[in-house]
């Protein structure tokens, strides 16, 4: 039996205009991995990401979660397993409150009085937002917001955690606070993201895409140490690792 999570075997996508966004992309996520998927504008990292549980279907090879391929018969399962953090922290926040967004999906899962009051509690103490309870999501700031819509995630007990983008508007202390909390997640985890600092904190293993095919698979720094890999696929690295811009060392 492989110690396998995720597993995406040949994963093809092509859409309705003829976009041929995933080619035959493979790769596996293993228990407790973190995985970076990185790549250019229009590189198929969205398209991959909406695969992952069931918002979009292949045109051949197959998404398996636990060895169980994603299809139409088992999206609510994927959904509760995969915890997807959206881009855009507003796509996921529309009840009044935060408790209630983050009561919801607990709520539709059968989660009721003491229960879900705790596991709510639970997922806003984890992402350090317990204060913002009260509040209602669209008076939050964005960096209060993608916490809170972390939350929501978690209060649903996923076993992988995916996020699109996490630090994207965040202000620099901000961004340093979600990198700390994804650090202190021990949860298998996929992050896309175009900031490569990030990646190279929070996620020891990078898949690159290009053009919808997986361009190489490895140890975050050492495909950061390709610069020929990173010219080919139009990326740069991160700054940490470029030299001094006054002294050049
Ligand atoms: N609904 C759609 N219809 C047709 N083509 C699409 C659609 N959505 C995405 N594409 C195309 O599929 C390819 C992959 O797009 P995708 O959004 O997955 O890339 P991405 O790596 O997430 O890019 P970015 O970094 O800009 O967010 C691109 O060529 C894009 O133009």
């Amino acid at each position: 039996m492989s110690h396998h999570i995720l597993e995406i075997d040949h994963l093809r996508h092509v859409y309705p205009d003829g976009t041929e966004a995933l080619r035959e992309v493979t790769f596996s996520v293993c228990h407790g991995e973190s995985v970076a998927v990185i790549g250019a504008n229009g590189a198929g990292k969205s398209t991959l990401l909406a695969h992952l549980n069931g918002h979009l279907l292949p045109h051949s090879g197959e998404v398996r979660i636990g060895h169980a391929p994603v299809d139409r018969s088992n999206l609510h399962e994927a959904r509760r397993t995969v915890g997807m953090v959206f881009h855009d922290p507003d796509d996921q926040l529309f009840m009044p409150t935060v408790y209630e967004d983050v009561a919801f999906g607990p709520m539709n899962l059968g989660l009721t009085g003491v229960e879900l009051q705790n596991c709510v509690a639970a997922a806003l103490r984890r992402v350090d937002a317990e204060h913002l309870a009260g509040k209602a999501p669209y008076n939050l700031s964005a960096g209060e917001k993608r916490r809170v819509a972390i939350a929501t995630v978690l209060s649903m007990s996923p076993d992988i955690l995916v996020m699109d983008e996490p630090t994207n508007g965040l202000d620099p202390y901000a961004r340093r606070q979600l990198i700390g909390l994804l650090k202190d997640f021990h949860h298998s985890k996929i992050v896309t993201s175009h900031d490569l600092d990030m990646v190279l904190e929070v996620c020891e293993r990078t898949v690159v895409l290009s053009q919808g095919v997986v361009r190489a698979d490895g140890p975050t720094l050492e495909i950061f140490r390709d610069e020929a890999l990173l010219r080919e696929c139009r990326l740069e690295k991160p700054l940490s690792m470029q030299g001094c811009p006054v002294c050049g060392k």
